[in-house]
């Protein structure tokens, strides 16, 4: 795949929050501590290790407090921490903005400042271009999120606090919690209200970016977030011109959804929406709900013409998306993979000149978005072609 992977574009936004369990405590006797440390070079800590209930799985509390400014903790099984060398040995070469940036330096295009009713908020110190990177953070804490669910609160708030508390700059972490959290833990407050789904490897897992963390919702927002799976950095990219003293935000939560879908996901976070599109007059609010739920019922309809068979059907509703986005300022979030869509119809029908085109599109708006590395050549396209082979048959 080669330069081709090097972000991902799959949807990062602080986590629904997966639930702690919070049942009884384990008898003592199922607690296994310290064992042997499988490679001591990756870690300054002896690992913590806790049982799952059952007592079938290990997770452990592993930290490198030399990691990048903040060190670095995991919580996860000892397998995947033994495959996690790669992180630690990536150079951490660059300048590292601080957590609480309340002046603004020269180097950082923003600064930290308080936001009446929302808390700690992110602003835009000058003027930033359209897919600028505006910050540029790291995973300081990732958790397994099997291990929220398989180990007992009691346990596992005892790993978790293990992973905050070894870090040699712990109060970046704990300074994260919000008043408005309702865990009962701070540590899971943190997580629930903070964390982006991040994989490691291929496991899913949960990770605090301490600085990007400081960036509020916004349901019409003017950044977004680029992952790097090989560093576990996690970039800010501008989604459109930004200017001198306007808040950054990103949205938490899907994009494309109507007001009541909107509310109903934003709950975990404890703050009700208050940006342009949310707060908008009732008839303005009406006509834009009904506009996206006229693109979520076309998706469907293409998705589904496509699938019994119907290409020309699905080509005609993919236009038809494609021609509705920008007026709910939706092309920029979901045109790449619209593009694609309609490359997949075309590809389908035989059309080679028109796939091959519509595949150059798509993956030029992720080259321009910052997730893949340019340019797009003959080889990019033809990776994206032979998916399409696979996945639907070859045909041309
Ligand atoms: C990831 S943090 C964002 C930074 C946070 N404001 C802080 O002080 O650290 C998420 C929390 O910020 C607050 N928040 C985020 N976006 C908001 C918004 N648009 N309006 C009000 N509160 C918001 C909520 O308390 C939410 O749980």
């Amino acid at each position: 795949h080669g330069s081709l992977t090097q972000y991902s574009a799959s949807l990062q936004f602080p986590l629904e929050p997966p639930t702690l369990d919070v049942s009884c405590p384990l008898p003592v006797d199922d607690r296994v501590g310290n064992g042997p440390v499988a490679s001591t070079s990756l870690w300054t800590h002896q690992p913590k290790c806790e049982f799952s209930k059952g007592a079938t799985k290990k997770y452990c509390a592993y930290t490198n407090s030399q990691h990048g400014p903040r060190g670095w903790s995991i919580v996860t099984r000892p397998e995947t921490a033994a495959d996690s060398a790669s992180f630690l040995n990536y150079p951490l070469n660059m300048t590292w903005p601080a957590d609480n940036n309340t002046q603004g330096t020269a180097a950082a295009p923003y600064k930290l400042v308080d936001i009446p009713g929302r808390g700690i908020g992110v602003v835009a110190t000058r003027q930033i271009k359209q897919y600028e990177e505006v910050m540029l953070d790291y995973a300081t804490v990732l958790v397994d999120i099997m291990f929220t669910t398989e180990v007992s609160a009691f346990l596992g708030y005892r790993l978790l606090h293990a992973a905050v508390d070894q870090l040699a700059d712990p109060d970046s972490v704990l300074a994260l919690e919000q008043s408005n959290g309702y865990a009962r833990d701070k540590v899971e407050n943190i997580l629930r209200t903070n964390a982006f789904n991040t994989p490691l490897g291929d496991v899913p897992h949960i990770a605090l970016y301490p600085l990007v963390s400081r960036i509020n919702h916004g349901c019409n927002p003017n950044a977004y977030t680029r992952f790097r799976h090989e560093t576990l950095q996690l970039s800010i990219g501008a989604l459109r011109d930004i200017a001198e003293g306007e808040e950054i935000t990103h949205s938490y939560i899907p994009l494309g959804l109507t007001s009541v879908e909107r509310a109903q996901k934003l709950r975990p976070w404890g703050f009700t929406c208050t940006c342009s599109l949310c707060t908008a007059p009732t008839d303005e609010i009406a006509a834009s709900d009904a506009r996206r739920r006229e693109l979520q019922e076309l998706n469907g309809a293409a998705r589904s013409a496509f699938q019994a068979g119907r290409p020309y059907e699905a080509l005609r509703l993919t236009r038809q998306i494609l021609a509705r986005l920008p007026r709910e300022d939706l092309l920029f979030g979901l045109g790449s993979e619209q593009y694609e869509n309609l490359a997949r119809v075309y590809y389908v029908l035989g059309e080679k000149a028109e796939a091959e085109k519509y595949v150059r599109k798509a993956l030029g708006i992720r080259v321009e978005q910052g997730y893949d590395e340019g340019p797009v050549g003959e080889r990019e396209v033809e990776v994206v072609l032979s998916r399409f082979a696979e996945e639907e048959g070859v045909r041309y």
